[in-house]
């Protein structure tokens, strides 16, 4: 694999999410929301008096395989189609085939001014050799970028964001070839630490968060499912 000026960075912090994935939450974590198999989980933490709540979302989908969800959470092509909280998003760096940088602007969310963000996103796959199927990844993690010059009233967002996903066979019929949609589900891990980048009132921030996550989650999963329903399956 080629190496780029990042390439250090996004090691560093794939490898941070992925002894991070398997940490519970039973201790400390406050379970905000649950819909069927979502589980959606907030710590309360603030940075010189800005919530920084870390969140993490547990997911298990039927139909859809781990490299199927990070794909349509990693190309940029689809992003409009599931994202609602998003005025503009464009990619101002390509640094290899599976990582590049884009700049994004928020939609406002009164009372707050709006925000803005760069990050690189990378995708990957680990093949951890003992289980049957790989594991996939996305990050996506706030970076400069001489394309994106920070512009007032424009409020700069700092995140770092992981999407893990892995996939399960359940009855795996005796040929792989044989594998349907109802054999296959993915079991999602979603982590987001957004720092907003300057004060918001923490209620609304609170408010905001505990709303919008679970709605995003959700209509990203349902964008999946229906995207994927009649293609053939993408292990
Ligand atoms: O998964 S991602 O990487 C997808 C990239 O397209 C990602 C998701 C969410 C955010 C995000 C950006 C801004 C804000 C706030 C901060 C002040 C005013 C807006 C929030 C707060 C938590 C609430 C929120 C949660 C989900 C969606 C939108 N709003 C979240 C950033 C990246």
């Amino acid at each position: 694999k080629d190496k780029h000026r990042l390439s250090d960075d996004v090691e560093r912090i794939v490898q941070e999410h992925l002894k991070y994935v398997s940490e519970d939450v039973s201790h400390g974590w406050d379970l905000i929301h649950q819909d069927g198999e979502m589980k959606v989980y907030r710590r309360e933490v603030e940075e010189n008096g800005i919530v920084v709540d870390p969140l993490k979302c547990f997911h298990t989908i039927k139909g859809v395989t781990g490299h199927e969800l990070c794909q349509y959470f990693w190309e940029f092509q689809y992003r409009m189609d599931w994202e609602t909280t998003l005025d503009s998003t464009k990619i101002i760096e390509v640094l290899d085939p599976d990582t590049m940088v884009f700049f994004q602007v928020h939609k406002r969310v009164w009372p707050a001014a709006q925000r803005d963000s760069c990050f690189w996103s990378h995708i990957r796959c680990i093949s951890n050799s003992e289980e049957d199927q790989p594991t996939w990844l996305v990050v996506n993690y706030t970076t400069s970028h001489p394309l994106a010059p920070i512009k007032s009233p424009q409020v700069r967002l700092v995140a770092n964001v992981a999407l893990i996903c892995e996939t399960i066979i359940c009855e795996p019929p005796l040929n792989p070839q044989d594998i349907k949609r109802e054999n296959i589900q993915c079991k999602l891990t979603y982590v987001a630490f957004v720092n907003p980048g300057g004060w918001v009132p923490s209620a609304a921030l609170r408010g905001v968060a505990k709303r919008e996550y679970p709605r995003f989650l959700k209509r990203f999963t349902s964008y999946v499912i229906e995207q994927t329903r009649n293609k053939p399956i993408l292990f």
